[in-house]
């Protein structure tokens, strides 16, 4: 009805299929390992209850009160801190800055970076709402096969070779270097430091997302990208929505001050600033030790319930698919033989009690049309074995017609 009044931007807006299954499946009788929702178990209520008193009882002219664009100084000065312990050296508050959820620093910094026609390296897959984000500024997707070791980093530099060639010099790499979403995958140190070798070679800039840097649980987590970036063509983000809650919306991103600058004039347009309470929840929570007391018992219950849906998907599912098996985060990608289209086939999973997201929405080119991810954080238990089962039942009826 009111359409003739929409800008023309709007048409380029398109939904996370990640939203849209969080309504779809909310207070239904449905075994949804779809949305990357952490386990409510990893939340430190009792932590979080007495800092939020706290933080009332010594701060309330200050925790409720309008605050810096940037962020309060106090906490980016303690997320200097909590960068370092990934590995992060080199910087200051001045290189800190603090967003509603990593998701508005990746709105705001795409915004800021990138023109129409731009050229943007993206794993294929990757995550879909920084594909969705990135859309709106309508750039040039050129998309890097990932492969069980994450990006193929010959085919990133030859792809690279041919857009210079062609005179169009690739602005970014969008990368999830460590338990990427969706496909689980974690980058060797080396093939860390040949991206940025790359990058500087050819002058891009690098995206680096970090949102599941702190949820290795096998191994160790390798150092960021941005711990090997002397020049500042890195801009990490990272959130607190795996580590501490993410009904609290932070994020935070580390990166040269000119970029902080324009994401400052950025934000005073979009929301101000970060809501002024969960920044000083967070802050307390990182002094307190909360959030790396937490840690071990988060990558415990992932890894868990990670063993026990490989088990099931061993178990279960038929001939002919394939799937990553992470080191960490809340992600399963499985392939499936070429005759499924995960995305029609979704309503019948819905109809069988399970939900998936399809996997061709975290392709730039919505190819990987027999892909698709499955969450394994949010589910209990016991509900994960059971998911899967009515999923396989689901794909051998797809066989079958
Ligand atoms: C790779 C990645 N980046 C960013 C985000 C956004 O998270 P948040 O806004 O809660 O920080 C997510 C959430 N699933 C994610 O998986
Ligand atoms: O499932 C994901 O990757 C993202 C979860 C955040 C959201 O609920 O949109």
């Amino acid at each position: 009805m009111f359409e003739r009044f929409l800008s023309s931007e709007t048409k380029y807006l398109r939904t996370s299929e990640i939203r849209d299954l969080l309504k779809l499946t909310e207070g239904k009788n449905v075994i949804s390992l779809a949305g990357g929702l952490p386990d409510p178990q990893t939340f430190p209520v009792e932590e979080i209850k007495k800092i939020t008193e706290d933080v009332l009882t010594n701060y309330s002219d200050k925790a409720l009160q309008y605050t810096a664009t940037p962020g309060i100084s106090e906490f980016r000065k303690e997320l200097v801190n909590l960068s370092k312990s990934r590995g992060i050296s080199g910087i200051d508050e001045k290189n800190i800055f603090v967003t509603v959820g990593s998701q508005e620093a990746l709105y705001m910094l795409f915004n800021i970076l990138l023109d129409t026609g731009d050229n943007v390296l993206v794993e294929a897959p990757t995550y879909l709402a920084a594909l969705n984000a990135m859309r709106s500024r309508r750039p040039n997707f050129i998309s890097v096969t990932v492969t069980e070791k994450g990006p193929d980093l010959n085919e990133l530099e030859r792809k690279v070779k041919e857009s210079n060639a062609n005179g169009k010099k690739v602005k970014l790499m969008y990368v999830i270097p460590t338990a990427q979403n969706p496909a689980g995958t974690t980058m060797s140190t080396e093939d860390r430091k040949r991206l940025l070798e790359i990058a500087v070679k050819y002058d891009f800039l690098i995206f680096e997302d970090d949102a599941y840097g702190f949820l290795v649980f096998e191994g160790e987590s390798p150092p960021p990208i941005k711990a090997f970036d002397k020049e500042g063509r890195v801009i990490y983000t990272s959130t607190f929505s795996k580590i501490l809650a993410p009904g609290l919306r932070l994020g935070w991103v580390v990166a040269h001050e000119d970029f902080i600058k324009e994401m400052e004039l950025y934000k005073q347009n979009v929301d101000l600033h970060t809501p002024s309470l969960s920044q000083y929840i967070a802050m307390e929570a990182i002094r307190r030790g909360v959030i790396q007391n937490n840690l071990p018992k988060i990558r415990r219950i992932y890894k868990e319930k990670r063993d026990i849906m490989l088990e099931a998907i061993e178990t279960y599912f038929p001939k002919g698919s394939r799937w990553t098996r992470p080191v960490g985060g809340m992600f399963i990608f499985a392939w499936l033989p070429e005759k499924i289209d995960t995305s029609k086939m979704l309503e019948k999973a819905l109809q069988r009690g399970v939900a998936y997201v399809p996997g061709a929405s975290f392709y730039a080119d919505y190819s990987g049309r027999n892909t698709m991810r499955l969450n394994f954080s949010f589910p209990k238990k016991e509900e994960l074995t059971e998911g899967i089962r009515r999923l396989a039942e689901t794909i051998k009826q797809e066989l079958s017609t």
